[in-house]
Parts: C-alpha cells; sequence; structure tokens
C-alpha cells in the first residue's frame, strides 16, 4: 500500500492573490483544510465554511501566521438562508475570486439499500448545496471575474459500486458546472470540477474505509493515494491567471484510477 503525502514543489508566484477573496466550504478539515491554507499561503483572504467550530478554529489557528487571512462561519450548506447569508458577509467583506464546493460525503451502500431519504440527503448535500452556494456567490464573483472549483470524485463517469447517490449528484455538479460555464463565460467567471482519486483524510478513515485502502491504491496505476496537498495546488493553479481559458472542464487529480483496472468496482456495500 502506498498513502501519499507527496507535496508538490510550489509553482505558484507567492503574492499571486493578493488582495483577493475565497470561500472554501468544509474547510476545517481535509481536503478543504489544505485548499484554504494554500490559499492563505498565496496571499488570499479565505472565509471556510462547516458545521464544526472548533474545526473551523483550527484551521485559523494553522493560518494565522501566513500572508492572506482565514476567518469562518460555522454553518450546514444544506441551510440555503444561513449559506446566502454567510455568502453575503464574506463577499461584502473581502470579495469573492474564488468559490471551492468542498464539502460533501456520502455512506457507502448498494442501491438496494439507499432508502429515499438516504438518498435525498446525499443529493441535496452533494448537489443542491453546491447550486445554492454557487448561486449565491454569482454576484461576487462577477464583480470579481471569478472562478468556481466543484470538489467531485474521479471515475464519475463510469459509475461507483456502492456508491449510486453520490455517483449521480456529482455527475449532476459537473452538468451544473458545464451548463454555467457558458451561461456565466460573458461574465468572465470560469467554473471547473476536481475529481480526486483516494485521498487519505478523517472521510477515509473509518474502519471499513482502511480495509478498503489496499484495494483502492492496489487499482490505481500510478500506485498511490493522492495528497490534499496536491489537490490544493491544482485547486490555486485553476483559479491563478495561468487557468485563464480553462472553464468546464473535469480534472481528475488520480494517478489514471478512472481509466485504471477499476476502482469503481470495488464493492464498499453488499447486497446481503
Ligand atoms: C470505491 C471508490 C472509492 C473512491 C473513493 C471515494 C472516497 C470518498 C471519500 C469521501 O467522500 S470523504 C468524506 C467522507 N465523509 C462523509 O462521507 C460523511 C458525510 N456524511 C454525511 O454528511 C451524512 O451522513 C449524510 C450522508 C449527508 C446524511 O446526513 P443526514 O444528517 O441527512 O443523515 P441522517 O438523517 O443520519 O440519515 C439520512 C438517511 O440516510 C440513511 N443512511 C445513513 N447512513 C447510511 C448507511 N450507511 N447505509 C444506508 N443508509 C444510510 C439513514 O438511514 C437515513 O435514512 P432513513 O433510514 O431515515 O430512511
Ligand atoms: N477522501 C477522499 O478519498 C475523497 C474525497 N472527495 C471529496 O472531497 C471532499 C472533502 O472530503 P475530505 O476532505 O476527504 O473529507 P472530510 O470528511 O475531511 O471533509 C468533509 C468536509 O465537509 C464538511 N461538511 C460536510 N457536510 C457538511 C455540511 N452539511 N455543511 C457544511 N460542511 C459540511 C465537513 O465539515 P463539518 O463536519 O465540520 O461540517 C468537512 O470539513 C468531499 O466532497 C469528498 O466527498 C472526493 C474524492 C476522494
Amino acid at each position: 500500500m502506498s498513502v501519499s503525502d507527496f507535496t508538490p514543489q510550489p509553482v505558484l508566484r507567492d503574492d499571486i492573490f493578493n488582495g483577493q477573496g475565497a470561500v472554501v466550504s468544509g474547510a476545517g478539515s481535509g481536503i478543504g483544510r489544505a485548499i484554504a491554507l494554500r490559499l492563505c499561503a498565496l496571499g488570499m483572504a479565505v472565509t471556510g465554511f462547516g458545521r464544526r467550530e472548533d474545526a473551523l478554529k483550527e484551521t485559523a489557528d494553522l493560518a494565522a501566521d501566513m500572508p492572506g487571512s482565514f476567518d469562518f462561519e460555522a454553518l450546514n450548506v444544506r441551510d440555503t438562508e444561513a449559506l446566502d447569508a454567510a455568502m453575503a458577509r464574506s463577499g461584502d467583506r473581502h470579495g469573492i475570486n474564488l468559490l471551492v464546493n468542498n464539502a460533501g460525503g456520502q455512506f457507502f451502500a448498494p442501491a438496494t439499500k439507499i432508502s429515499r431519504k438516504g438518498w435525498d440527503s446525499v443529493l441535496d448535500l452533494n448537489l443542491s448545496a453546491v447550486f445554492s452556494a454557487t448561486k449565491s456567490a454569482y454576484p461576487y464573483l462577477k464583480a470579481a471575474q471569478g472562478a468556481v472549483v466543484n470538489i467531485s470524485l474521479s471515475g464519475i463517469d463510469r459509475g461507483s459500486m456502492g456508491l449510486a447517490h453520490s455517483v449521480a449528484a456529482r455527475a449532476g455538479v459537473l452538468g451544473l458546472t458545464r451548463t454555467l460555464a457558458l451561461e456565466w463565460a460573458g461574465d468572465g467567471i470560469r467554473l471547473n470540477c476536481l475529481g480526486p482519486g483516494t485521498v487519505v483524510t478523517a472521510g477515509l478513515s473509518d474502519e471499513a474505509a482502511r480495509q478498503m485502502l489496499d484495494s483502492l491504491v492496489a487499482a490505481t496505476p500510478m500506485g498511490r493515494t493522492t495528497s490534499v496537498e496536491e489537490v490544493a495546488e491544482l485547486t490555486a493553479f485553476l483559479a491563478s491567471p495561468a487557468g485563464a481559458l480553462m472553464t468546464g472542464q473535469l480534472i481528475q487529480i488520480d494517478g489514471a484510477a478512472h481509466l485504471g483496472p477499476g476502482l469503481h468496482m470495488i464493492d464498499g456495500g453488499s447486497n446481503e
């Protein structure tokens, strides 16, 4: 098994985001925290969203000496009213040059074991909340000619055992991303999806996930997991002038897992 803590060589100028603002959901842990910290290191004023105030506070402590800044709002992204109000506060404070819709997750279960309520919960978190956040950030993104990065999964085009709800939601996000890339191109707003492969975070730390890890790595042609820093660097790249003509894309950062023998065939649930 090869779990990666690979840290990419920085490729962006240290002050590239000075004077710019971002919102990152799920910034209190894992991928979202790594993205928030990288943006702060590059001079961005970042607002983090998440339900757990203590986790967001830890991110704020880690960002304390960085050139940018980190403030946060403890909220549930599924609460549209709270989301709209927090987005407006952040936008009014420092503008929104970048929105990162990272908060998300699901449970592994075969479709026969997913109740309608379970389906609705996963769709609400991983699709509808992304729509709400993006729509509510629109005036600020337009003013800044900004960018949106939606954190998705790799391999959503070929399905994934045990993830019917989540793959359907992420495919919906890709459709939304491409449609808004067309509708908002005239405003100078760009939207892209990033599809990480397996990333070892708290979200993948339960016993079932740990047991799957060897198989997940074995099904990844490049033979290792994706590090949170790699996802963060690519997010920053997409927000930078280097990504100026990139929009409507799903970029899979997964060591070719989506092409390989079958991350998607590893069964996280069982019909029994
Ligand atoms: C093989 C390829 C692998 C590629 C790697 C993929 C790696 C992906 C990793 C990650 O995504 S990391 C992030 C991980 N973190 C999480 O996933 C946690 C996220 N979970 C949640 O936020 C919530 O659990 C939820 C899924 C959004 C549901 O929230 P809600 O508060 O609405 O839930 P509940 O009210 O508790 O339950 C609603 C409904 O769902 C049913 N349910 C919950 N868990 C299961 C389960 N394990 N199996 C079946 N059903 C489940 C629950 O029973 C409720 O339905 P009813 O029973 O009331 O009908
Ligand atoms: N780890 C992996 O292998 C992969 C992960 N992903 C995706 O990357 C994203 C980040 O996952 P990862 O960092 O691994 O896992 P984490 O569980 O560490 O991160 C999920 C984050 O989302 C936040 N969140 C979840 N639900 C809500 C909600 N209703 N309202 C507000 N915030 C919420 C959580 O904060 P809080 O609990 O405080 O609300 C948490 O910070 C997710 O969308 C995940 O599906 C994609 C591919 C692979």
